[in-house]
C-alpha cells in the first residue's frame, strides 16, 4: 500500500460521532493529520488511537463543549496559531424536530448558538489564517433544510439557511485569496442526530435515510469536483442550478427607489 502524500492538518468539530467521526475516517486516510474536538472527550480519545494505528496520522483531541466561551476561545486560538491547518470541517451541530409551539427557548437559543454563533466564530478563527497563507479549504456543514425550512424544526431551519448563505458569502469573498469554501446540505442521515433531534431515525421512511459514510463520500467527492454547494442526495446538479440563477436572476429587482406598482403606494418624490 502506498502512503497517501501528507495534506497538513485537518480540524473537524463533532468529531466524536455521526457525520464528524467519518469525515476523521476519510481525511486521516487521504494524508491529513486531524485536529479532533467535541465535548465526550473518552470517544474522541477513542477514534483518535483507532486511526492513528490504522493510519499512522498524527490525531490529537481537544474536549470542548463549543458553547462555552472558555472552550471556544481555546479552538480559536488553535486556529489561528496552528499553520499546519490546511482544513475547516465546521460540522459540530444540533437539531430538532418540534414545532414552535411545542419549542423550548432557551434550547432553541443553545442550538442557535451552536449552529451559528461558534461556526461563524470558528471560520473567522481560520479564514484570516488560511488567506495570508493563500490555501485552506472551509468545510461548513449545512442540511438541505436550508432550502426547505418546513420540514423540522424553525430554528434549526433557519441556523442552516444562515449556514448556506453565509458560505455563499465567504465563497464570494475568499475564492481569489486561494482559500475555498464549500457548504454541505445532508438529507436525512443515518446519525445519534435524530435520537437527540425528538425522532429516532428508525421511524423516518427508509428511502429517505442516507447511511452516514455515503453522506459524507459523497460529499467528499463534491468538493474534488470544486462544487462550491454540494446535496448528497440531489439526483440532478441542473435542478440546484435551476434554483440558483433563479435566485440571482431577482438580483437587479430587489433594491429599487420606488415601491412595487402592485403597493398602489404613491410616491413620495411628487409629493
Ligand atoms: N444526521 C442528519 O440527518 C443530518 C445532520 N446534519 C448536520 O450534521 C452535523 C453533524 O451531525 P450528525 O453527525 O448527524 O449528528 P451527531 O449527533 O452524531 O453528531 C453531532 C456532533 O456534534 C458534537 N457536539 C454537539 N454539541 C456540541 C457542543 N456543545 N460542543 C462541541 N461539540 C458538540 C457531538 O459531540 P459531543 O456530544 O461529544 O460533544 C457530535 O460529535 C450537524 O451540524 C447536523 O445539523 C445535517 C443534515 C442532516
Ligand atoms: N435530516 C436533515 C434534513 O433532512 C437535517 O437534520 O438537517
Amino acid at each position: 500500500m502506498t502512503t497517501p502524500i501528507h495534506k497538513g492538518t485537518a480540524l473537524i468539530t463533532g468529531a466524536s460521532s455521526g457525520i464528524g467521526a467519518v469525515y476523521a475516517d476519510r481525511l486521516a486516510r487521504s494524508g491529513h493529520d486531524l485536529i479532533l474536538v467535541a465535548r465526550r472527550a473518552d470517544k474522541l480519545r477513542a477514534l483518535a488511537q483507532e486511526l492513528t494505528t490504522r493510519t499512522g496520522r498524527s490525531v490529537e483531541t481537544i474536549a470542548a463543549d463549543l458553547t462555552r466561551p472558555e472552550d471556544l476561545a481555546k479552538v480559536e486560538a488553535v486556529l489561528k496559531s496552528d499553520a499546519s491547518i490546511t482544513l475547516l470541517v465546521n460540522n459540530a451541530g444540533v437539531g430538532a424536530t418540534a414545532p414552535l409551539l411545542q419549542s423550548d427557548a432557551v434550547e432553541m437559543e443553545r442550538m442557535i448558538t451552536l449552529n451559528v454563533s461558534v461556526l461563524t466564530r470558528l471560520a473567522y478563527a481560520a479564514a484570516p489564517a488560511f488567506v495570508a497563507r493563500g490555501n485552506g479549504t472551509i468545510i461548513n456543514i449545512a442540511s438541505v433544510v436550508a432550502l426547505a425550512p418546513e420540514l423540522l424544526n424553525g430554528v434549526y431551519g433557519g441556523s442552516k439557511a444562515f449556514v448556506l448563505a453565509f458560505s455563499q458569502s465567504l465563497q464570494h469573498e475568499l475564492a481569489d485569496k486561494g482559500v475555498r469554501v464549500q457548504a454541505v446540505l445532508p438529507g436525512a442521515t443515518a446519525t445519534d442526530f435524530w435520537d437527540a433531534a425528538g425522532m429516532p431515525v428508525q421511524h423516518l421512511p427508509q428511502e429517505i435515510v442516507m447511511p452516514v459514510q455515503d453522506m459524507v463520500d459523497a460529499a467528499l467527492a463534491g468538493l474534488a469536483q470544486g462544487e462550491a454547494v454540494t446535496i448528497p442526495a440531489l439526483p440532478d446538479i441542473a435542478d440546484w442550478q435551476s434554483y440558483e440563477n433563479a435566485r440571482k436572476a431577482l438580483g437587479p429587482s430587489l433594491s429599487r427607489s420606488v415601491p412595487a406598482k402592485r403597493y398602489a403606494v404613491a410616491s413620495a418624490k411628487s409629493h
